[in-house]
């Protein structure tokens, strides 16, 4: 049982109109009726006006908002001050809450409670903070949906198939012929695991794609010199961010930017023009410039529609291949775009734009199709964008391969019953079912001080 009582300021500590400040744990009420004015009753959801006092000495004039165990953010009872929002009287009232026996609270400490109370799982819990730093309207939508208890019962219901297929194994199949005896058959078995399998692998697939849009999508632009990618980042951004000229090697070194297209976050990266050149700073900007190739989620390949499809440029193609990619036909304005030779690019996502006349609306209706997947931003989709939460997932479905295979080869009972186990077990791991002290105090510590 969690025996001590914390206190932090729910608001950044700036000059603002009203700050508040949060008690939580057993002795919030006892506390609070140190400091304050007036009586606090311990009744649900009352505001109470009045004073916080040091002794006879008036702090500030304030609202208590005041909780009661259960029925809280954090399940304890829980006091809210609402204070004047100067950062000195602020200090000052959790100072004095601290000195009449409060604890000032870890970063996350109160969600942590909400937690390990069980008001919310670990999915809540980090879409709590995926929510607060969500800087997109899709990244935001990923966190409600999850902050909703709405899909919990999505890992629920594979928990439960787990081990109903576990108790069918042990139970029905006649080892080690897995002749199906009693009523499951080893193919019905192996049947139910390959559909639980595919759901486990549409998650992670998407969930890898949610993460690209919540860290927002990176996009280099590459190309060989002169082509408009400067431009291109400048058209984008609405800004003269990068340097442009019509000399060929006028960026070196990387260039980016970050812009909300619609729904998205791009991180964008204008690069040097990618040539043989003997130019040793050059050089080093196409060095760099390939060295973006990993990092990149996106490459957009620029090229000039007026001019023929140089060497370089197909070197580029060829090193981009295997990447999500937009082929982007710039200064279109100079040609005519039915004299482009498009026809090897058949398979592939283009887009004819030209940045001298801000017409680029092409590539951004190319961007917004690439990350547009109806299934990630429906309610009931369960989006985990989160690398642990992730690779989770990813040991699940391998545990779940490694089970099916085992049946397959008609291996012993036990063994696949051991990676079911742990298929089922991590699954539980996901929502907090089981968790390690260690592991649950640093995911909370990348939250803001007071959630
Ligand atoms: N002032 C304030 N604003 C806030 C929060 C907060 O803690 N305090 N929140 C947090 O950061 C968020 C809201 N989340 C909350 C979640 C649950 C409860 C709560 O009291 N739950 C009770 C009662 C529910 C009900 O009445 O239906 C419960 O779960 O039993 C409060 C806030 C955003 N705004
Ligand atoms: N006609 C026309 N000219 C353009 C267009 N976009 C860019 N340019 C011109 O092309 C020249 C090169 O533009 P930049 O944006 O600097 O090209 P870059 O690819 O960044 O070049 P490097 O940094 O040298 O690799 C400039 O003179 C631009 O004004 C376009 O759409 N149409
Ligand atoms: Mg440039």
């Amino acid at each position: 049982m969690i025996s001590d009582t914390i206190v932090a300021p729910a608001t950044a500590l700036v000059k603002q109109a009203v700050a508040i400040i949060r008690l939580s744990g057993p002795d919030a009420y006892q506390l609070i009726n140190k400091v304050f004015s007036k009586k606090v009753e311990k009744k649900e959801n009352q505001i109470t006006f009045g004073y916080i006092k040091d002794d006879s000495k008036v702090i500030d004039q304030v609202l208590i908002m005041s909780f009661v165990a259960p029925h809280s953010f954090t399940g304890e009872d829980v006091i809210e001050i609402n204070c004047h929002g100067g950062v000195l009287v602020t200090t000052q009232i959790i100072s004095l809450l601290i000195k009449k026996g409060a604890r000032f609270a870890n970063p996350g400490e109160f969600s942590q409670r909400a937690f390990l109370n069980n008001k919310i799982n670990l999915i809540q819990a980090e879409a709590i903070n995926d929510l607060v730093n969500a800087t997109n309207e899709t990244s935001l939508k990923f966190a409600i949906n999850n902050l909703q208890n709405s899909n919990l019962h999505l890992i629920k219901k594979y928990r439960d198939q787990l081990l109903d297929i576990i108790a069918n194994i042990e139970v029905n199949i006649d080892y080690p012929e897995y002749d199906g005896v009693g009523d499951v058959s080893a193919e019905e078995l192996t049947e139910k695991l390959v559909s639980l399998k595919a759901e486990i692998t549409r998650i992670i697939k998407l969930s890898k794609i949610g993460k690209i849009i919540n860290d927002g999508i990176n996009v280099l632009i590459l190309g060989e010199p002169n082509v408009g990618k400067s431009s291109l980042l400048n058209a984008l951004m609405q800004e003269e961010k990068a340097i442009v000229s019509n000399e060929a090697g006028t960026t070196r070194d990387i260039v980016e930017g970050k812009i909300n297209l619609g729904p998205l976050t791009l991180n964008i990266i204008d690069t040097a023009g990618i040539r043989d050149t003997v130019n040793e700073i050059e050089k080093i900007g196409i060095s760099k410039a390939k060295n973006e190739i990993n990092r990149a989620d996106l490459v957009l390949i620029v090229i000039d529609s007026s001019r023929e499809l140089s060497l370089d440029t197909k070197k580029l193609l060829t090193l981009t291949a295997d990447k999500q990619r937009i082929i982007v036909f710039n200064k279109i304005d100079l040609i005519d775009p039915r004299k482009l030779a498009l026809t090897k690019f058949k398979t592939e996502r283009i887009a004819l734009i030209s940045t001298v006349n801000n017409n680029i609306e092409a590539l951004v209706n190319q961007i917004m199709e690439s990350y547009y997947f109806e299934e990630l931003t429906k309610n009931d989709s369960l989006v985990l964008v989160n690398l642990n939460q992730i690779s989770l997932l990813e040991k699940v479905e391998n545990f779940i391969k490694n089970a099916y295979n085992n049946i397959v080869n008609n291996y012993p009972v036990d063994i696949v019953n051991v990676d079911l186990h742990s298929a089922w077990y991590l699954l539980g791991d996901l929502i907090g079912e089981n968790y390690d002290d260690n592991l649950l105090n640093t995911m909370f510590s990348k939250y803001c001080l007071g959630k």
